[in-house]
This record gives C-alpha cells, structure tokens and sequence, in this order.
C-alpha cells in the first residue's frame, strides 16, 4: 500500500499578545489573539521526522511578540500583512502564510463627556477579526466582526412558512430578533484604511439592521450584506452567520394574565443557524 501525505500546514495558536501605545494626552490599550500557520516544502519533517526546514512554532510565537513592538501601532490588518510578510520573505521554504488575528473590544471609560486618558471597560464577547493570506505576492486579506451580539424589541415577523403534521410554530407578526452575528468580508485590494473601513462597515450593519422590517433572519441577512456591498467598493464580498437566539413568549393564561407580547423565555439551545454569502454579479 504506497501512502503519501496530502495537505499540511503547522503554526502557533492562541498568541495573546496586550500592547499600550503611549500617546502624548492618554494610553492607547490594544490585546490580541494571533494564529500563524505556514504551508510549503515540508514533506520530509512529516515523514522523516527531518526538522531541519521548520522554523519552530516557539520562533512564530516570538516573531508575533518582538515585531508588535515597532509594527503592531493601527489596524490588525496591518499587523497581520507586516507578519505574513515577514514569514514569506525570510523563510524560503514557505509557500502559503496565514495570519489571523482577533482583537478584543476596549473602550475608554468617559466622564462628563471626557475620555479618561488611561481607564477602559471590557466590549464583551465582540471581536474585530482579520484574516490574511500570503502565496508568494498574492495577497488576501479579509477582515470581519464575531460575537456581535444585536436585538430588535419590534420590527421584525415571522409568517407564511411550510405548515406540515409536524409544525407547531405559531406565526409571529411582531416577535423579538436577537442573533450574535459573525460577518466576514473579503477586500477587493490589500491596502487601505482598514481600521476607518472597519467602524464604517460596522455601523452599516448596525444600521440596516436596527431599520429594516424583518420579515425572516434570512430576509435580515440579506439586507445587512446587501447594504455594505452597495456602501464601500472596497468589499469583494460578505457572508454571515446569523444565528437566531429565540425569546418565545411565555404563557401567562393559566394564571389568568394574557401576555401582551411581554414577558419571554430566552433560550439558549437549540437555535436556528441561519447564514449566507453575498457576491458581486
Ligand atoms: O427568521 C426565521 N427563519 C427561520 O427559518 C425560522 N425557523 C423558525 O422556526 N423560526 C425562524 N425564524
């Protein structure tokens, strides 16, 4: 029996990295989660156990550490070219580079409508993601959000599906919609102002979101990507993952109350898993 290997790739996950960028008027506080992972000619450390063409996963990791220092100072977009150019051109036996970084939300804390200079609150489970892609100067670079978690109180039905022997759904002309979306969206180019790119693509998802009648999540996920392609040139394309968070209505008759779209169980599992990607024709 011949055996051969097929795809492989190795790198460092999960490199935690916080960074203060010391302005001259307040303390810039950034923290991070960094993949690598390199792909190319390393057939023979896989079946020889040859290591003599591997740059460790230890050396990844403190390639992440020491270049933040000078070149980690804006977008994760940024950083993540800088690293994937690096691994690419100093290692010649590296065909493909991933780096994909995650950076957690802080926000300064504000008095009296002023910035503290150097106190922060945590954003919760949101993160800004960047993926990109290196093979040889073929360069991609997809950035994204995760865990954004969104509800609407109204504006929002769903009505007319399939009724079959199994269907026990009653059909809701005004329901809550809440979903801890992921969207990721591919850019056109490799360059840009990727952090101004960012705020400005989030708040259009926001946006159509809070003032689109939602006739479905589908309908509502649509609407979201559709926005953002018409809104920035720069976007190839977009997908999200949507998933339905239910807030089913509680029944208060048998206490004699009727629950005027109320009082809600918020359930956890299972929950409807809706998502798509929207292209350019
Ligand atoms: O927006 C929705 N889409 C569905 O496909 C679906 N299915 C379901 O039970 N509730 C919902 N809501």
């Amino acid at each position: 029996m011949k055996i051969k290997l097929g795809e492989n790739a190795y790198g460092k996950n999960a490199v935690e990295l916080s960074k203060i960028i010391r302005h001259a008027d307040h303390h810039e506080f950034r923290q991070v989660s960094v993949n690598t992972l390199l792909e190319g000619d390393f057939e023979t450390a896989y079946t020889q156990g040859d290591n003599t063409r591997i740059l460790p996963t230890d050396t990844q990791k403190n390639t992440v550490y020491a270049l933040a220092k000078d070149h980690f100072t804006g977008s994760i977009e940024d950083f993540a070219l800088y690293l994937a150019n690096h691994f690419t051109t100093n290692n010649p036996r590296v065909h493909k580079v991933q780096v994909e970084i995650q950076e957690h939300s802080w926000t300064r804390m504000q008095f009296n409508g002023e910035l503290h200079p150097h106190a922060y609150t945590g954003g919760g489970a949101e993160k800004h993601t960047a993926l990109i892609l290196q093979e040889g100067n073929a360069l991609s670079v997809t950035a994204g959000i995760s865990d954004l978690l969104i509800l609407k109180t109204t504006d929002s039905a769903f009505e007319h599906y399939i009724q079959d022997a199994f269907t026990t759904l009653k059909p809701a002309s005004d329901r809550i919609l809440a979903t801890q979306c992921t969207a990721t969206w591919r850019y056109t180019k490799p360059a840009g102002d990727f952090s101004a790119l960012y705020s400005n693509i989030r708040h259009t998802l926001l946006h159509t979101f809070a003032h689109h009648k939602s006739l479905s999540v589908q309908q509502t996920l649509y609407d979201m990507g559709k926005a953002v392609l018409e809104a920035y040139d720069a976007v190839q394309e977009i997908s999200l993952v949507m998933p339905n968070k239910h807030h089913i209505p509680f029944n208060l008759e048998p206490f004699g109350m009727k629950n005027q779209n109320e009082v809600f169980v918020a359930t956890d599992a299972p929950y409807g898993y809706i998502s798509g990607t929207l292209v350019r024709e």
